[in-house]
């Protein structure tokens, strides 16, 4: 197994405007970690950090989760590519509604591609190929996203069931397989906007995300 061990490295203080949080950072470490591109090669040993921003009790019932993988375009910039800035505000103010819940920020950029392959995948996607087949096209797998990092994070919390904030049923499968169970998905579903009809349509039809 690539995944080897997570520490905690701070906990501090976190308002927001949504509302009080805590931030704590995670260190990940993995060992033999294998390339999601053919052409790359495999590391020995690699580290990748995590934030968790936590509100209230978490322990008593199954809290609520969203497990954010990394969109600088979109969480920053606020691109309308995609849907990623809208779901990580539903996911904030719907944990700040019920006064309870965890958001873990992963750093899965462009699904586990990183920040520049994805831009080239954008390239690609301007030329006509849809989200998938730009990946393809770079010799990467479709998502190479792993779970057992945030799965290590929440068992770290204390946190073994949740309720999982996502349309994507192969992201409750994925955080299952790293053990830990799902009482419920709730939705993530946002509005969409003319400019990310097409990527929500692909990953409707190809992912196979509950959404429209
Ligand atoms: N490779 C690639 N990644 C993208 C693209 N657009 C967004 N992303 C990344 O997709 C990730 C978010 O994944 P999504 O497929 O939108 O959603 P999900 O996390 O699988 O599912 P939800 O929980 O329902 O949001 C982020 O890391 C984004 O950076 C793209 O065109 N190509
Ligand atoms: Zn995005």
């Amino acid at each position: 197994m690539p995944f080897t061990s997570v520490k905690k490295v701070a906990d501090a203080d976190f308002p927001t405007r949504w509302g009080h949080f805590r931030i704590l950072g995670f260190q990940g470490i993995f060992d033999n970690s294998s390339p999601c591109n053919d052409s790359a090669p495999s590391t020995p040993t690699r580290t990748e950090d995590a934030v968790a921003l936590v509100m209230g009790e978490i322990h008593s019932a199954p809290p609520i989760v969203r497990i954010h993988s990394q969109c600088l375009t979109g969480d920053v910039f606020h691109s309308l590519r995609c849907d990623c800035r809208q779901q990580l505000e539903l996911a904030l103010s719907t944990i700040a509604e019920a006064g309870t819940g965890i958001l873990l920020y992963e750093q899965q950029e462009g699904r586990g591609i990183g920040l520049m392959a994805k831009l080239r995948a954008y390239e690609l996607q301007d030329q006509g190929l849809d989200t998938i087949e730009a990946n393809l096209e770079l010799g990467y797998k479709a998502d190479c996203r792993e779970f057992e990092l945030p799965a290590a994070i929440l068992r770290q919390l204390g946190v073994t069931s949740v309720r999982l904030i996502t349309n994507n049923p192969a992201k409750v499968e994925a955080l299952e397989q790293a053990g830990i169970k799902v009482t419920e998905r709730i939705s993530a579903e946002v509005p969409t906007e003319p400019t990310n009809e097409r990527y929500l349509k692909t990953k409707r039809e190809k992912m196979g995300h509950l959404v429209g």
